[in-house]
């Protein structure tokens, strides 16, 4: 995927795209505690937005953002919109990701932080399994290189992405991974089909080491060898059905809201695969591409209460 980064007049934009985990196998644990994976993970085009913009000095009523939070220590100004952005309201800003990101990359670089207004587009639901606070922290750091001009080597800025969370670095690419290690271990995919995307989530908030620590087994075998090149999407579809979440059945058991969503992906024609990402609580749907947006629209009618989405990949 091109990231999409623009220049406007209001500013500078960052787009930052959900991370959905094809494939998550889970295959060791650290001494520290942290869990080994082996994860296929793609971006496709659904995520939120980060946004910078100079300073206002005054903002007319009509203007007023839904809910503002302020990190009044470091002058740097966080806006939360979009559907899901109350939901952070309630968390300190100073502990927002974009904010924690953004004060790391101005220290690395040894610059005052930029005198911007930031404003996140919080399209995607919170703790959820598709990285979505890890995306923001990703397109902050990529807003911060921009607006400092100061560029880190990539090996560093790699460490960063990681001391910020352990999806932080496979976001910062936004492009197909197979990830490993507890997440920095990155190598590019071959290319992938082009395909559809329905992403659902049933409304319940997953906690990711509330799972890690449900799990029943820790040594799951790895994903299976990765050909040079999938023929097609049904090529790929055969190389994932070999595949697992190995969080799928302790989330299931936590949330049991996880196995309806995925029975109704299952029980529609478009569906060629369904299955949890990360942690929960979101399913994904692999589809043809151009069907993701009736089995999206399918399911709204029937679901209306369930977050439900559709995107390309590739
Ligand atoms: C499970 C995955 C799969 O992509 O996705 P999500 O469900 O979060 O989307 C990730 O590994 C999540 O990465 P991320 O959400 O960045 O995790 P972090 O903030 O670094 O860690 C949150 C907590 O999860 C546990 N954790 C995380 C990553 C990992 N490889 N092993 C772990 O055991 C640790 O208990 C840690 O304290
Ligand atoms: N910008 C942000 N967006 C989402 N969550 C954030 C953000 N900043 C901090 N967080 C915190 O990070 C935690 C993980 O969020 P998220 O990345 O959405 O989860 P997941 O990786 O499971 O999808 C949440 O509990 C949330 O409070």
């Amino acid at each position: 995927m091109t990231l999409d980064t623009t220049e406007t007049t209001s500013g500078a934009e960052e787009f930052a795209p959900a991370k959905v985990n094809l494939a998550l196998h889970i295959t060791g644990q650290r001494a520290d505690g942290y869990h080994l994976l082996d994860s296929l993970v793609v971006f496709p085009r659904i995520g939120d937005r980060l946004t910078a913009s100079k300073h206002q000095t005054a903002v007319s009523p009509m203007d007023q953002p839904s809910a503002t939070a302020t990190d009044a220590r470091k002058a740097l100004h966080l806006t939360l919109e979009g559907p899901f952005g109350s939901e952070l309201q309630q968390t300190d800003s100073a502990d927002n990701l974009v904010i924690r990101a953004f004060q790391a990359y101005c220290t690395a670089v040894s610059c005052n932080l930029p005198d911007v207004c930031l404003r996140l587009q919080k399209n995607l639901p919170v703790a959820s399994g598709i990285g979505g606070g890890s995306a923001d922290a990703a397109a902050a750091l990529r807003l911060a290189a921009r607006l400092t001009g100061r560029s880190l080597p990539s090996r560093d800025l790699q460490k960063m992405a990681l001391t910020l969370g352990a999806d932080v670095p496979v976001c910062l690419t936004a492009t197909p991974m197979r990830m490993s290690g507890i997440g920095e271990i990155l190598s590019l995919l071959p290319p992938l089909p082009a395909m559809g995307m329905v992403l659902i989530n049933p409304g319940v908030g997953v906690s990711t080491p509330a799972i890690f620590k449900a799990l029943d087994r820790r040594d799951n075998p790895p994903l299976p060898k990765l050909p040079p090149r999938f023929a097609d999407l049904d090529g790929l579809m055969a190389y994932l059905q070999q595949t697992r979440n190995d969080m799928q059945e302790a989330a299931e058991q936590l949330c049991p809201a996880i196995a309806d969503v995925v029975a109704a992906l299952n029980a529609q024609p478009q569906t060629l695969l369904a299955r949890m990402s990360g942690s929960g609580a979101t399913c994904f749907a692999l589809t043809r591409p151009g069907t993701e947006t009736t089995l999206a629209t399918d399911l709204r009618q029937a679901h209306p209460s369930w977050w439900i989405t559709s995107g390309l990949l590739g």
